[in-house]
This record gives structure tokens, C-alpha cells and sequence, in this order.
């Protein structure tokens, strides 16, 4: 019995590990544009909790296979709070975040003589996305528990992954029982936090010229009933007398695995690369005068904040965050599997259906045949790459010379590079604005390792503190 069992646990797909950028942009950009053939955009079976617990019943975007339902949830974060109109209308709530965080840093420094800047940017970055996902008005310590809990099920995913490597969900209960509790109850934590908040966006539907909170788009939303087959899905006559799909609202138990999405997708990485970046930056004192010159030459003196609108203008910060995200991609990981009608070619070689492909995004971004001196912190290779919408283009294009991807590439890309730029841009310069960031010393100093216990998000190993010297009257904390 234990043989047998030790030959499932064993039989894993193959796995193919890709290190250098030329193969990668091969593969995820071309591969996912094969016609006739597969798209090669499909997933290995996820480590999204949601879908392990639910035994793959319940996905989000990450976990769902390419396909109809994917399609839909995709589409609806994209022209939903994602869309630039919707994404100007949270521009209260980004001040609001990053007033927060100005006065919480400050009480640090003059407290403490030194800020732990890692949990202040995390808490201000997860106020805002929690914004975004459940409206204005949220209970303080509702936002603190929801970050907790979230924080706690990010570092469960080295857990989940074994989970995952387990063929039947029986098996894998009977096998993991203490790793798959905790997982129970943290779901759990989640539903009793999560659940009450989407019943208050169902009472308090928005009206049509409001923003929408991501919460309030999944509810108006409707999806495919049969997603796993697209050819198979069952047609009703439509009103024209032609075939329509089938179709469901969400289910509250998928609602709670979206959410989870989107509050972890979108705190992580953002606060994850905002660290990094100023990590870099005190290491270079000469790019934090660069980026004041800027910013002083393009923002007066007594305005209260560096707008959005002018984010566009400053190449210096925009040089930096890029360099940053290659450098340290805040993701570490993309992932592929290859799917029997992919037909996956790879230095003539034709890859088996099953494999599954690794792209190491901090691999591809120090690619020696690509970067000269690929591990160093420079960002004026980026210099004059004109700053704002020519860098989103460039990315989500993986065109021109900014030959890395941070964002991943293909179909399965990151949907929310405008946004995730817009928010870097927004939050590095008005925190440089308002400060000097200069390194602690001893065991506070700054160290650009990461934590190699982390899967996926690429934390650092040693919290990031500072200390701060204000450039600026004091701020008031809007309440
Ligand atoms: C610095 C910020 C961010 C970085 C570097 C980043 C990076 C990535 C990467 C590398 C992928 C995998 C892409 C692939 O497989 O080719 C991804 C996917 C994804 N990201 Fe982001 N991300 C960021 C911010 C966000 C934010 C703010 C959100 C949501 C609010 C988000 C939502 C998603 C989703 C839903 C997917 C799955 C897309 C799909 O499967 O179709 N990301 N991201």
C-alpha cells in the first residue's frame, strides 16, 4: 500500500525550467498566438487555495483553465475597475493611502528614531486595494483582520503546494490533515470577513454613474454554465431564434475565492515592489537627488500632492521603478502547462503534452546575452524610455528594448500593469517627495536578499526599515 502510494505522489508532470529571455519570449509570446493549434495558456492545476479546497470547483482568474469562464472573469476586472475611467475615480482613496502612510511613517521616525516601512506600506497599499474590492467605509479593524488573514494564507502556499501534489482530494485530507485544517480555517476566516461586506454591496447596489467597487462588478456578473469544454456547452435558443450559452451568477463561495484574489494580487505585488524600490534608492543617494530635481521642477511647492497626471513627466522615476521590476520581479514565478493540442517546440525539440514549463521572471531579467552587468542596480539603462503610457506600452507589448517581463507574457499576462504602474509611480514619488530615505545601520541596514521561504511573491528576506527625514510640513491624516 505504501509502494503504491509513494508511485502517485511520484508522478508528477515533468517539469521544464526556462532561464533565458529569447526562449521565454519565444514560448508565452508566440506559443500563445498559434492558430489553429492550442495557446498555450493554460496552467498547471493551481495552488489557488480557492480551487484545492473547493477540489477545483470554485476558480478565480489565476486557476481557471483558458477558456470561457476565464474569458469572462478576466473581461469583467479589465473593463471593470481596471478600466482607466474607473481606475481615476479611486484617485480619494489613493490619497487618502498614501496620507495615511506619510503620517504613520512620520509617528515612526519621531517615535522610534527609525520606521519599519515594510508593514506600513503593506497596511496603506491593503486599505487601498480593500477600497477598490468592497467600497469606502470599511471598519478599521475589518481591513487589519483581512489583511492578517491574508498574510497568513500567503505564507501557507509552500503547504499548498504539497497539497497540490496530491492526485485525489481524499487522499490528500487523509495524508496532510493538519496542513489542509489550516487551510479549512483560514478559509474560513475569510468567509466570516468577506461574506457580511459582499452582502452589503447586494443591499447597496451602485448606481450607473458611480465607480464600482470589483465586488459590485461580480455581482452584476454572468458566466458560462459549462466552462471546462467550450465546444460542449449547452445552447438555449436566443431571442433572435439564434443559440445562446447558458448562463449563472457567481456563487458566494467563488465570490470569496475572487476576492481573496484581488486583495492578495493586488497588495503583494504592489507593496512588494514599492519596498524594492526604495531598498534601491537609498543604496543611491545621487538617483534620490535626480528624482527630487524632477519632482520639485515639475510639481509647486505648496501643492499638496504629485498628481497622476504628472507622473508621465518623471524619468528618473520611471527609469528607477523600471530597473527595480527587473531586477527584482515581484512575481517570481510563471508558469505554464502544456496541453495535447499546444504542440510546444523548443530548440527543436518537441515538448510532451503534460510538462510542465517554469519561467524564472528574475532569471529572464538578468539575462547576461540580453543586460550588461545584469546584477547591477542601474537604472539609467532606462533613461529617456519616456516615462508613463510609452512604458506601459512597451511592456504590455513586450516591445522596443525593454526585453524583460515582470508582468509575465502572452494571454495569461498580468491584466493590471496600467494600474500597478500608475499606483508604483503615484506612491514613490510623493513618498520621495515628502522624504530622505536614508539607510539604518547594524541589523536595520538594508540587504537585497530575498526570502527564499516565500513562494512566489518575492518578499525580502530582512524587513525593510529607514530612517526618514522629512522634506516637507507636516501632513494631516485624513480620518
Ligand atoms: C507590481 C505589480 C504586479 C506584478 C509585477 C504582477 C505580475 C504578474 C505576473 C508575473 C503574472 C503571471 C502572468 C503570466 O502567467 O504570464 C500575473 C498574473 C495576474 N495578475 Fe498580476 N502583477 C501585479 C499586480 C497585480 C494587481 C494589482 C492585480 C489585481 C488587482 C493583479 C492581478 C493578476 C491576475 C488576476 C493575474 C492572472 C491573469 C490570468 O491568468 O489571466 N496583478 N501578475
Amino acid at each position: 500500500w505504501l509502494a503504491n502510494l509513494k508511485l502517485v505522489l511520484a508522478s508528477k508532470p515533468p517539469a521544464m525550467f526556462v532561464t533565458d529571455y529569447a526562449a521565454a519570449h519565444n514560448l508565452l509570446v508566440r506559443g500563445s498566438r498559434a492558430v489553429g493549434g492550442g495557446s498555450f495558456s493554460n496552467r498547471p492545476p493551481s495552488m489557488s487555495p480557492s480551487a484545492v479546497l473547493s477540489g477545483r470547483l470554485y476558480h478565480n482568474i489565476i486557476s481557471a483553465p483558458y477558456g470561457q469562464l476565464w474569458r469572462a472573469l478576466r473581461h469583467n476586472l479589465t473593463s471593470g475597475v481596471l478600466h482607466p475611467t474607473h481606475l481615476r475615480g479611486y484617485a480619494a482613496a489613493r490619497r487618502h493611502a498614501l496620507r495615511g502612510l506619510v503620517v504613520d511613517l512620520r509617528e515612526q521616525q519621531l517615535a522610534d528614531g527609525v520606521v519599519l516601512a515594510t508593514e506600513s506600506i503593506r497596511s496603506a497599499v491593503f486599505g487601498l486595494v480593500s477600497t477598490m474590492c468592497f467600497g469606502e467605509g470599511v471598519d478599521a479593524a475589518v481591513v487589519r483582520a483581512m489583511a492578517d488573514v491574508q498574510m497568513e494564507l500567503i505564507l501557507s502556499l509552500p503547504a499548498v503546494r504539497t497539497l497540490v501534489s496530491v492526485p485525489f482530494l481524499a487522499l490528500c485530507r487523509l495524508i496532510y490533515r493538519k496542513r489542509w485544517n489550516k487551510l479549512v480555517a483560514i478559509r474560513q476566516k475569510q468567509e466570516e470577513l468577506y461574506l457580511p461586506l459582499i452582502d452589503g454591496c447586494r443591499i447597496h447596489p451602485r448606481h450607473s454613474d458611480e465607480t464600482p467597487t470589483y465586488v459590485h462588478t461580480l455581482l452584476d456578473l454572468h458566466v458560462p454554465v459549462e466552462f471546462e469544454a467550450d465546444d460542449q456547452i449547452p445552447a438555449a435558443p436566443g431571442p433572435a431564434g439564434g443559440k445562446q450559452r447558458q448562463q449563472r451568477r457567481l456563487e458566494d463561495g467563488e465570490l470569496v475565492g475572487l476576492c481573496s484574489e484581488f486583495l492578495g494580487s493586488g497588495t503583494e505585488s504592489l507593496s512588494v515592489a514599492l519596498q524594492w524600490i526604495m531598498a534601491n534608492l537609498m543604496k543611491r543617494a545621487d538617483m534620490q537627488e535626480a528624482i527630487w530635481r524632477e519632482i520639485d521642477a515639475a510639481v509647486e511647492a505648496d501643492t499638496e500632492e504629485v498628481g497622476e497626471e504628472v507622473l508621465g513627466k518623471l524619468d528618473h522615476l520611471s527609469a528607477v521603478i523600471l530597473e527595480a521590476l527587473r531586477l527584482h520581479p515581484t512575481t517570481m514565478w510563471v508558469f505554464r502547462q502544456v496541453m495535447e493540442e499546444d504542440q510546444v517546440v523548443h530548440d527543436g525539440q518537441h515538448i510532451p503534452a503534460g510538462t510542465k514549463m517554469v519561467f524564472s521572471l528574475e532569471a529572464l531579467g538578468r539575462d547576461k546575452t540580453v543586460w550588461t552587468d545584469p546584477d547591477e542596480f542601474k537604472p539609467e539603462r532606462f533613461q529617456a524610455c519616456g516615462g508613463g503610457e510609452s512604458v506601459t506600452k512597451n511592456l504590455l507589448s513586450m516591445a522596443g528594448d525593454m526585453k524583460m517581463m515582470p508582468f509575465g507574457a502572452g494571454r495569461r499576462m498580468c491584466p493590471a500593469i496600467s494600474m500597478s504602474l500608475l499606483h508604483i509611480g503615484y506612491f514613490i514619488a510623493n513618498l520621495m517627495r515628502e522624504f530622505e530615505w536614508r539607510e539604518a545601520e547594524g541589523e536595520h541596514a538594508v540587504q537585497l536578499h530575498t526570502d527564499a521561504n516565500v513562494l512566489l511573491f518575492n518578499f525580502m528576506e530582512r524587513p525593510l526599515r529607514a530612517h526618514l527625514v522629512p522634506r516637507r510640513p507636516v501632513v494631516k491624516k485624513v480620518r
